[in-house]
């Protein structure tokens, strides 16, 4: 059976980004720049005061007190237009531009204005509290290479440097198809034997989360024909995602069905718990993704293998998940040829550092355990007995 890893590789493998679209930057939060942001403008667009005070020549300061002839003020947005001369000042505020001649800014709290008369005992450098023109990025300058992920800081450059919109990599659209003849609608009445969707919704969220653009389609249910509906799920989708059915029973239809519809199945099964029949083939380019049924299995698949390939397809080079390290809180056993990834909480011992304590009950249906973990302890195929205190792989789950 395939590793993790490997599997991952594979279903990153030549997945390009979507096309570029250009979008207001109101809505470029956690999309992909598809090229390099170059600066509009000098940031700051002219020399700044960083500070409410006066402006002054730093040469006229001096240790004994300094007596400043006070020719104007220069409000933010109102720039003074003359020129500050030996022994003169002007009233500034923060963000307001350093008039022509002086070179300096003292601080309001440090002089004192006597009608057009400033002193001050105040000595300064040329340069003090001034924000240099182009000091934060210069007209023409790279801000934003293309590749980074936009969030709140990217954007707030973005703006700064004059830009109304960016050019990013279209959301991916996602069928997600769940299956079974058990599934009802949550909310919906419950016959015998039925049992609420959850990982439809779960997976929208783990989608969404990813950047990407959901799309649910009906429950297929345990029967060729209703499964053969899913060559028309894929119209206009980026990717496709099944839940359930990918097991050995019966009634575990999805892989035939998939094959059925065109789709050239790359793998089935890999050495993972939770997680162990995923599927993974290709429709054209489109990659297929076959998720088990049970719902932490489908979560940490989702987790370890949709979200990825989103990222990439959205332009993303580092697609994670992310590992970090922690100390085990419990000594865990032996594990067996499968990569294991256990549901714990996280928290700081008295010494600072980060403890991974796995919930007892691993069981790949309980959603409890998962809703309460912060994260996935993993477990290497094979691995030996590991002690309480050893260092250990995790999975953050409670940071996105
Ligand atoms: N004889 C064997 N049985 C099973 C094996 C195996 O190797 N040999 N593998 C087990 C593993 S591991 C997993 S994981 C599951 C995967 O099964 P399927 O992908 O075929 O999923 P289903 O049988 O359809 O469902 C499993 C379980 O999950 C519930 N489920 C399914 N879909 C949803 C949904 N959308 N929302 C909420 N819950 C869902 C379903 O009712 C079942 O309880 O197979 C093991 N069996
Ligand atoms: O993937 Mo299954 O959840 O290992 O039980």
């Amino acid at each position: 059976m395939l590793s993790v890893s490997e599997a991952r590789e594979r279903i990153l493998q030549g997945l390009r980004a979507t096309a570029p679209e250009i979008v207001s930057l109101s809505c470029a939060g956690g999309r992909v720049s598809a090229s390099p942001v170059l600066a509009r403008l000098d940031n700051p667009p002219a020399d700044i005061s960083a500070m409410d005070g006066y402006a002054v020549r730093a040469a006229d300061l001096s240790g004994d007190g300094a007596r400043l002839r006070l020719i104007g003020e220069s409000p933010a947005g109102h720039p003074f237009g003359g020129t500050v001369g030996a022994g003169e000042c002007v009233r500034i505020y923060t963000g307001s531009i350093v008039p022509a001649g002086a070179d300096a800014i003292v601080l309001q709290e440090n002089a004192s204005q006597q009608d057009d008369i400033v002193t001050t005992a105040q000595v300064a450098q040329a340069g003090l509290y001034v924000r240099r023109r182009g000091q934060d990025f210069a007209h023409g300058q790279e801000i934003i290479p293309a590749g980074r992920r936009l969030d709140a800081r990217g954007i707030g450059l973005a703006a700064a440097a004059n830009h109304p919109w960016v050019s990013v990599y279209r959301r991916p659209r996602v069928a997600i198809v769940a299956t079974g003849d058990e599934l009802v609608l949550p909310g919906e009445p419950m016959g015998p034997g039925m049992i609420a969707n959850s990982n439809t919704l779960m997976l929208e969220a783990v989608v969404r989360a990813a950047g990407a653009e959901p799309v649910m389609m009906p429950i297929a249910r345990d029967r060729m024909e209703d499964l053969m509906t899913l060559s028309r799920m894929v119209e206009g989708m980026d990717m496709l995602v099944t839940i359930g059915g990918a097991s050995v029973g019966r009634y575990d239809l999805v892989q035939e069905a998939l094959k059925r519809i065109g789709v050239e199945m790359d793998f089935w099964k890999i050495a993972m718990r939770p997680g162990k029949p995923l599927m993974h083939g290709r429709l054209g380019g489109m990659p297929v993704i076959g998720l088990p049924g049970n719902p932490v299995a489908a979560f940490v698949c989702g987790t370890l293998f949709v979200a990825p390939a989103l990222r990439r397809l959205m332009g993303q080079d580092a697609v994670g998940p992310e590992i970090g390290m922690a100390i085990l809180g419990t000594d865990v056993e032996a594990n067996d040829r499968r990569e294991s990834y256990l549901r714990a909480r996280l928290h700081h011992d008295a010494a600072g550092q980060l403890v991974a304590l796995p919930f007892p009950q691993q069981d790949s249906a309980m959603l409890q355990v998962l809703c309460d973990s912060q994260a996935l302890v993993i477990r290497d195929a094979n691995a030996p007995p590991a002690r309480k205190g050893e260092a250990c792989r995790i999975i953050r789950l409670d940071i996105p």
